[in-house]
């Protein structure tokens, strides 16, 4: 069977967790991610660990925003780690997101919009009034043209992130899940076969796979459910 195209979010409290969680649902997906709270608390030894025998792909989502030699001197030390994507924030601005692109030519840089545990009231308190998606869209079309070739949105907006940036830009949605399941601090969120038949290309998904009792069948389930969307709908991966 193909793997899925989902990320499954590895946010665990230790190494042995993270790996756990990385062999049993590789079968079923085609990513894992490591985000702050694993690498910050083991480094770049983290990579290999979740990378395991089977090579699975691995997402590294730093979030990087500074200065934009600052972030290109980040995004250099993390190269050696061969992730297949890295995220720095869009807010970053032009330069920062061309000095992630321009330190890391093997690495797929994805721009995070705004991030999707953030409501609209949020975002209005914050200063980005009327829909998220107008704010969503003028960040993609910004990052796209400082060379991101890959963007984080909700699945909310991701229908009019596509429209925006045309078909060659990965799309990445956070803030998914199941029918029925909790959000949790997630705002922006929809199911998984919403995310893909409105064309996102790779679902993050994590406490819905990894707090289950079994993860494995879990991220099966799952995988199983975007096939029949993509049978249904005509979309492939
Ligand atoms: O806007 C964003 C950007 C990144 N994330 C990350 O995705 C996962 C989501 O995990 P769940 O357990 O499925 O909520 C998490 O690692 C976040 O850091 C995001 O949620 N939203």
């Amino acid at each position: 069977m193909t793997p899925a195209p989902i990320a499954v979010a590895l946010d665990a409290p230790d190494l042995e967790t993270a790996a756990r969680w990385a062999s049993l649902v590789t079968p079923h997906v085609t990513t894992v991610k490591v985000g702050l709270e694993l690498y910050l608390r083991y480094g770049p030894d983290v990579i290999a660990s979740v990378r395991g025998a089977s090579g699975v792909r691995v997402f590294l989502d730093l979030k990087l925003h500074d200065i934009p030699n600052t972030v290109a001197g980040a995004a250099r030390a993390v190269a050696r780690l061969k992730p297949a994507i890295l995220t720095v924030h869009a807010g970053g601005g032009p330069a920062m997101i061309r000095a992630a692109v321009e330190a890391m030519p093997h690495t797929q840089i994805a721009a995070v919009t705004l991030l999707t545990s953030l409501s609209e009231a949020d975002l209005d308190q914050m200063g980005v009034n009327g829909p998220p998606e107008d704010a969503v869209r003028r960040l993609s079309a910004l990052a796209v043209g400082a060379g991101a070739q890959a963007l984080v949105c909700s699945p909310r907006e991701v229908a009019a992130v596509r429209s925006e940036v045309g078909p060659d830009i990965t799309l990445i949605t956070p803030g998914v899940r199941p029918a029925g399941a909790a959000s949790q601090d997630q705002a922006r969120v929809a199911t998984p076969e919403q995310a893909f038949a409105d064309g996102a290309d790779l679902l993050v998904i994590g406490r819905p796979i990894t707090g289950s009792a079994d993860p494995g069948a879990t991220a099966a389930g799952i995988a199983a459910a975007l096939r029949r969307t993509s049978a249904a709908t005509g979309r492939h991966h």
